[in-house]
């Protein structure tokens, strides 16, 4: 096992590319299950997650080939293999598995997955929009099973916004017979990304993107080429970095326009951002002012960015109250914060951070993904070493992230864990 040390106190500068998209990607691989010719995908990131779907679609009888950022998948000898345990566990995203090979098969055995522990997170809406097409679905020992005789279109409202069971009932719709209409649907950018991967692959979908979509059932789906879109979330929390700790840095391979809420809050905080298609080109300010922020689905500001701003927080001048409405118990990384010698509390469901604070290097745990980029940011702000456990979690949606952050100038590298770190770092 391995940690993470960073000296912080290092100006950053230079250009840093951002990878493809992990909450699209960890879609896009299931969804390739629908179609009965190969599916390749271009831009892939590094990551994890995408390693154990690769790893799950050949558990199924896919033919997985990766040559750097690009995998073709084969699904022609897929089967409808029951996944009641094992790596389905291992992330949140094996979900779409169920969506993808009930489309396809009519029928699937997922066990409930795993991700990050972010407090409750229910696939009810899922399921009353598998059940709604005509699935029966049962939970067996923490497993899900599906089963139709057929999938039929039908008129879906989801009672929450959900990216998850927006995605996952597209997934089983594009091959149910007739029209299917999800209303009050999620807009996220990834949710666009996927429709386009299955419109190539000759679905019809109408309006992702807005919240009606609508779906006209196909009887077959073949194989495309995509590329996959850059990760907005990497990129705001380079972004975030780059406000905490840059000189002058360019955040290459963006979409500016799936970054509003973040730019428009840093703006407001006294950042200068300049954009062009591609580029951010962000300076910080040598005085910033706090701001109160509040999580919202797209395009309000992002859950998976509140944790690395609540750190940029601890340098604003001033009180910024951060309320998560989609995740309210996603404040893990408050406490290793303290440790660091932020001035924070949790009061209400909201976390209120006061500063300026000096952070100051601690041993602090990553207990989530979006946690760890925090502590990452923390730790490059902070006075002496920062030594990060859990960098698993980083691993699962951060490509490359020492190596990134060494280019941009950073000291930042792994070192071993004693067998005595590891055992405390399991019991903590
Ligand atoms: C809307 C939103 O910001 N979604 C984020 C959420 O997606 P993720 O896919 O995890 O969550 P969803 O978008 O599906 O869920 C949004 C909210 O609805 C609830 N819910 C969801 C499904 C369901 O069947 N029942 C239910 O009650 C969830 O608990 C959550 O409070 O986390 C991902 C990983 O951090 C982010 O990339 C997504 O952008
Ligand atoms: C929490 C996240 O991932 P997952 O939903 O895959 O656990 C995330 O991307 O911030």
């Amino acid at each position: 096992m391995r940690k993470l040390l960073i000296e912080g106190g290092t100006r950053l500068r230079g250009q840093v590319r951002v990878s493809g998209a992990k909450n699209s990607a960890v879609a896009l691989l299931p969804a390739a299950i629908l179609a009965d010719s190969p599916v390749t995908i271009e831009g892939l990131p590094n990551i994890s997650d995408v390693g154990i779907l690769s790893e799950l679609l050949r558990e199924i009888g896919g033919k997985v080939e990766q040559d750097g950022r690009t995998i073709e998948i084969d699904p022609s000898n897929m089967i409808s293999m029951p996944l009641p345990n094992g790596r389905v566990k291992k992330l949140r995203a094996s979900y779409y598995f169920m969506g993808a090979m009930l489309g396809k098969f009519k029928k699937a055995v997922i066990g409930l997955p795993g991700g990050c522990h972010l407090g409750p997170r229910p696939i009810d809406q899922h399921i009353k929009g598998f059940e709604a097409l005509g699935a029966e679905v049962s939970n067996e020992q923490g497993a899900i099973y599906l089963r139709a005789k057929e999938l039929r279109g039908a008129r879906i409202y989801l009672d929450v916004v959900s990216v998850g069971a927006t995605i996952n009932i597209m997934l089983a719709a594009v091959r149910a017979k007739g029209k299917t209409v999800i209303e009050n649907a999620a807009k996220e950018p990834e949710i666009i990304d996927v429709a386009t991967l299955l419109t190539s692959m000759g679905a019809r979908i109408k309006g992702a993107g807005t919240d009606v979509i609508r779906i006209e059932g196909v009887d077959q789906l073949d194989g495309c080429l995509h590329t996959i879109i850059p990760d907005r979330i990497e990129a705001g929390t380079y972004t975030i970095m780059a406000a905490a700790q840059g000189e002058e840095m360019i955040i290459d391979n963006v979409i500016p326009q799936h970054l509003e809420s973040l730019l428009a809050k840093l703006r407001e905080m006294g950042v200068t951002i300049e954009e062009n298609d591609e580029q951010l080109y962000v300076r910080p300010s040598e005085k910033m002012r706090s701001v109160d922020i509040k999580t919202l689905v797209y395009p309000g500001f992002p859950t998976d960015l509140q944790q690395p701003f609540t750190s940029l927080l601890t340098k604003a001048y001033g009180t910024g109250v951060v309320t998560d409405t989609i995740y309210q118990a996603r404040f893990k990384h408050i406490d290793e914060l303290r440790r660091m010698n932020a001035s924070i509390k949790v009061e209400g469901g909201a976390a209120i951070v006061s500063g300026p604070s000096k952070l100051e290097g601690a041993k602090v745990k990553a207990t989530d993904l979006r946690a760890g980029a925090a502590l990452v940011i923390a730790g490059l702000m902070a006075d002496g070493i920062t030594e990060i456990t859990g960098v698993e979690h980083i691993e699962r949606g951060y490509e490359n992230i020492t190596n990134k952050l060494v280019e941009l100038g950073a000291k930042v590298w792994y070192e071993e864990m004693s067998d005595e770190e590891i055992e405390q770092f399991q019991n903590s």
